[in-house]
This record gives C-alpha cells, structure tokens and sequence, in this order.
C-alpha cells in the first residue's frame, strides 16, 4: 500500500522525459489546429519571421555605421530605411503574432479543459479514485491547469526565439569566426536552467502528496458542510495547525528545490558573461589590426546584447516551456490512464451485449470484493438468487459491506471474482452505460444538484428532464409533491445558496429531489434505495418506501428493489432480508422466517424496535 511519506510515482525516469516532452509538444500542436487551424499555420510561420529581424537590424546598423564613416550619404540612407522596416516589422508582426498567440492560447486550455471532463467523467469505475498516483496526478493537474492553455504559447515563443538565436549567430561568424564559440558559453546557462526546473518539478512531484493534503484540510475548513461539526468541536485551530505543518513541509522542500535552481542559474549566467566579454575584445583587436571595420564592433556589439536577450529569453521560455510541456504530460499521463482496459467502459475483444429487459431474476454467484490498494476482502463468496420484483431488503452493523454491494450492482467496481448476473447474463459482459441506464438509484450521500428544481429531479432521466408532466409524476411518487407550491418559482426555482436567487432547501427537502430524481426512469431493472431516508422519522420513511414498493409491485415488469436500511420497521415489510456480517451472508428469509430462526436478525430487530415498543 501507498505511504503517505514515500515519494510519489510522479517522478519520471529520465530516458523517458524526452519522449514525453516531445508527445507533449505533438499534443499542444495538434490541439492548435484542431482549435483553428489557419491562425496555428499563421503563427507558426510569423514566429520565426518576427525572430530573424533582430539580425536584419544588426546589418543595417553596421551598414550605417561604415557608410557614415565614409561620408557615403545614399548608402547610409539604404541601410537607415532598411533598419526602419525591420524594425517596424519586429513590432508590428511581434504585436501579431502575440494576439494570435493569446487567442490559441486560450482556445487550446479550453479545449484541453472539455477533454479533462471527457477523461475524468468517462471512467466507468471508482477504482482509480483509489489509486494515489492518480490523486497525485489530478493534483499537479489542477494546480498547473493555467499553465497547459499557455502551453501553445511557450512552444511559438521558443520557436520565435530559437530562430532569433540562430540568425544572430549566423552574422557573428561572418564577424570574426571564433565569435561562433560564444553560445558554448551560453549553454552552461540553459543546463542549469533545465537542472534547475527538474529540481523544481521533482520537490513539486514528491510533495504532490502532501500539497493535496493540505488542500484538503483547506477546502474542509471552507466547506459549508462541515462548518458546523467545526465549529461544535472547536476543530478550526487543530484544522489550521495541520494545515500549517502540511504547508511548511510542502514550502520548505520547494524553498530548497528554488534555492538550489537559483544557484546553478547564477553560475551559468557568470559562464556566458565572461564569454561575451571575451567577444567584443577579439573584435576590437581585429579593427586594430586592421582586418575588421568599426562597424563590425558596432556589430558585434549589438549581436551579443541581442545574443544575451536571445539566451536569456531563450533561457526563460525554456524553462516556461518545461513547466507547460510537463503540465501536458500530466494530461498525456491521465489520457493513458483512461485507455487502459480496466478503464474502458467496454472490455477488450468484447461486443457488449443491451442488457435483458426488467422483470427478470438477479443472481450472485460467489462474489468476492476486496478494495483496490486494501488486503482484506469486504465481501467473500456471497451467494444470492433474487426472482424478479422481489424487494430485497440489506441488513448488518455499520461496515458490514451493504453499500459496497450495492456498488457492485451499479458496476461502480467489478467483482474481484465471482459473477452477479442479471436475466442469466453476467453484467460484466453488458455494456455499462446500458446497464446504469436500465436500473435508477438513490444513494445515503446523494447528490444536491444545484440547478432548477425541474432539472434536479429531471436529469433523473435525462431524455425526459424537460417533461413536466414526467417531472411532476416524478415528484408525486419520491415524496416531493408539495416541493414546488413552497418555492417561488415552482418548478423552475433555482436551488442552492452558489447561485443568484437561489432558493436553499432543509435536508429534507433535498432529500425528496433525490427520491424523485430515481423515480423519473419508469421501468426500471433495478430499483436501489441505500439509505437515502436517514434524515426522515421512521414513520415517513416507512410510508415512503411502503409507497415505491407498492408502485414496484404492481408494475408488470417489476424491477428487484434493493433497499439498505437501519430501521427493522421499513427492512420488515421486504420479500427477502439479507443480513450480512463477516463478509458474507449471515442469514437470509423473511421477516417472520427470520424471526422464528431467532438469530442475529432476531436479536437485530429486538434491539432496534425495543424503544418503540
Ligand atoms: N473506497 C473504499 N476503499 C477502501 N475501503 C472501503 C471503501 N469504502 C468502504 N470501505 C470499507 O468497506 C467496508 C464496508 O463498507 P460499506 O460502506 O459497504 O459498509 P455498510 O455496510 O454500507 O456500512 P454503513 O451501514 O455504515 O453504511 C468498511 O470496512 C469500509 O471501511
């Protein structure tokens, strides 16, 4: 199992970086076409344009200067319209290429943005939730998520800079040849920009854990959820303190990781700075030798402060480069995660049959499921055959593994062996989506869907959401008949306090859109009800169900009702009660079955109806 306090596997090996920048970089290019494809041609052939004119201005310049020197009226001229146009062409295209640069910039985050929801919202499983590198991953990606829109840019300032770069020492050469050993002083300066970003990439990798930690605590305490429990239980100062242990940790290892980055680049910089001033003494030896012109000094001059913009720029979109290549191979990395078999919500070589129509029998053949990244199995070889219409009712102490069965029935995880089978075909063989699509459930943590309430009960069915008369009998039928005449707009009330007007609702009232959502799919397979009700007194959640099992009952396709509940006045009216303890069935019957065995449901039922008798 994951330690808290082992470095995280986001670190990279070092052969595989290059290939991993590089599909990178493949990504953000294919991106921008995919964004617009005329505007990323465009900057991607003015990038390098706007980059070579600091060379043609260097030419003029030295053409200028030798002109005047010779009193040579109309060349000097030549080369001043010559150093106006480049000029004028650095700025004006500069000024192009940066609009076109923001624009893609942002139509490349957004895209990228649409594509995360797409990766995250399409693995059909929980089990990655469960995985720290995932975690991990997520956390650099929310934390870098800027920094991948502006990745398309870094790329086409490199490119205008590289070829900056190029040109400029193109022209030195024809100055004095040993000129061309300048960029060898300028590399020690790009080394120790890129060792100092993998410093940093590495502490900010090996503190992901505990920067998402600290988040954590940092969204706990802001949480509107849990502002009461904190404040009952005096927990802010405790939350703050370790949140402030997190957070010196996490900034001491990036401290050390920037100071270190910081030294190397000082060294670099004192390299190139000796190199340079090495330069301009070889060109001004060869004017006083006479092999050189005053204005090849001029020249070199202008080159090398152009050579040291260049570097330094170089040097600094490098390391932007790096931050934003390594935030798309993070992406890159999630998008590799996605594809992998288990994730896909078809299985390999399979051709995923619709699942069988509702009104057939529900089957669980020796099942076993353990927590990915846990030992000890939850459930071990459950045995259940459950005929058609059947409310099935599950019962045990906290921990016993009701809510897990039930994430195995929404296929939120796959078995870790056995089968559940529904109709006689086993479910992991269905297409999933076609299997979520044939059962409805509501769960205890449901979901407050801050929309309207229409919308909140109607995505309950998403091809009916805009049916009124289907919200309506929707409503009726979980409890929530009344919900619209108490709020302003009815229907068509926005709910939650996030938005404007929005009308907050008492957990009740939450309660009776999530019972209404899960009764919008009319013909269900499989009903599941895991303890939605723990908010309402026991009467009214027994009438409740009294009333969705009724309406089950008499479909003519009846669905099997799963139900999880606490209270023996709701488990006692199910078909079949199924007490589960010690990973596995303990008993099963009906209640008066159940009863007359006088076992763990008989002492269940004594204990929990005692107060009431
Ligand atoms: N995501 C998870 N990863 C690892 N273990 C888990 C996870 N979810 C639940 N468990 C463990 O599985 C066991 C069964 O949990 P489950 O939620 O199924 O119990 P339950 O019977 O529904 O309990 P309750 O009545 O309290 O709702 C517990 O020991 C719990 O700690």
């Amino acid at each position: 199992m994951h330690k808290p306090h082992e470095p995280s596997a986001v670190r990279e090996k070092p052969g595989r970086a290059l290939l991993a920048r590089a599909r990178a970089a493949a990504l953000l290019i294919a991106t921008a076409f995919r964004a617009d494809a005329r505007r990323a041609l465009l900057v991607l052939v003015l990038a390098p344009v706007v980059g070579g004119c600091g060379v043609v201005s260097g030419l003029a310049i030295r053409q200028a200067t030798d002109a005047a020197l010779r009193h040579d009226f109309g060349a000097a001229l030549t080369a001043a319209v010559l150093l106006v146009a480049a000029v004028v062409t650095t700025y004006t295209a500069g000024a192009l290429v940066s609009v076109l640069r923001i624009h893609l910039q942002q139509r490349v985050g957004l895209l990228l943005d649409r594509r995360l929801m797409e990766l995250t919202g399409g693995i059909p499983t929980l089990t990655h939730h469960e995985h720290p590198d995932y975690l991990d991953r997520m956390e650099l990606l929310r934390t870098h998520r800027g920094e991948l829109g502006g990745a398309f840019g870094a790329l086409v300032e490199n490119l205008r800079a590289l070829f900056g770069l190029g040109t400029t020492l193109a022209l030195l050469v024809t100055v004095h040849p040993a000129l061309l050993t300048l960029p060898l002083f300028a590399l020690p300066t790009v080394f120790a920009a890129h060792r100092g970003s993998v410093l940093i990439g590495r502490a900010e990798g090996e503190s992901a854990e505990r920067e998402r930690l600290r988040r954590a605590l940092l969204e706990l305490s802001c949480s509107p959820a849990a502002a009461r429990e904190i404040r009952v239980y005096g927990l802010a100062d405790e939350l703050t303190r370790r949140h402030d242990a997190l957070q010196d940790t996490v900034r001491r290892a990036r401290d050390r990781a920037d100071t270190r980055a910081a030294v190397w680049s000082g060294g670099g910089w004192l390299v190139f700075a000796t190199g340079y001033l090495g330069g301009v003494l070889l060109s001004l030896i060869a004017v006083a030798r006479g092999e050189g012109t005053p204005g090849d000094v001029v020249l070199t001059l202008v080159l090398g402060a152009q050579l040291l913009g260049s570097v330094s720029g170089l040097v600094a979109l490098g390391s932007w480069l790096q931050h934003a290549l390594r935030a798309a191979g993070h992406f890159l990395w999630l998008s590799d995660h996605a594809a992998l078999p288990e994730n896909s919500p078809a299985r390999p070589g399979a051709d995923p049959a619709p699942p069988p129509g509702p009104g057939a029998e529900l089957v669980l053949d020796h099942v076993s499921f353990t927590y990915p990244g846990t030992r000890h199995p939850v459930l071990d070889d459950v045995c259940l055959r459950v005929p058609a219409g059947t409310v099935i009712a599950l019962v045990g102490e906290n921990g016993a593994g009701k809510t897990t069965l039930v994430k195995l029935l929404c296929r939120l995880y796959e078995p870790t062996s056995g089968t559940i089978s529904y109709g006689g075909e086993d479910i992991a063989t269905l297409d999933v989506g076609a299997w979520r699509g044939a059962l409805t459930a509501c769960f205890q943590d449901f979901q407050r869907f801050e929309l309207t309430l229409r919308t909140a009960v109607g995505l309950g069915d998403l091809p009916r959401a805009d049916v009124t008369d289907a919200v309506t009998g929707a409503l009726a039928r979980g409890g929530g008949a009344g919900l619209p005449g108490q709020l302003p707009h009815g229907l068509d009330t926005q709910l939650g306090p996030t938005f404007p007007g929005g009308v907050d609702l008492s957990t009740g009232q939450w309660q009776q859109t999530a019972m209404s959502r899960t009764t919008m799919r009319e013909r269900p397979a499989l009903l599941i009800l895991d303890e939605p009700t723990a908010s309402l007194d026991a009467a009214s959640e027994h009438e409740l169900f009294a009333r969705y099992t009724a309406a089950a009952r008499a479909s003519r396709t009846p669905p099997v009702t799963v139900l999880v509940s606490h209270r023996f006045a709701t488990v006692r009216a199910a078909d079949l009660i199924v007490v589960l303890e010690g990973q596995g069935v303990r008993e099963a019957g009906s209640h008066p079955e159940l009863m007359a065995r006088d076992g763990l449901y008989a002492e269940l039922y004594r204990l929990g109806t005692r107060g009431n008798s």
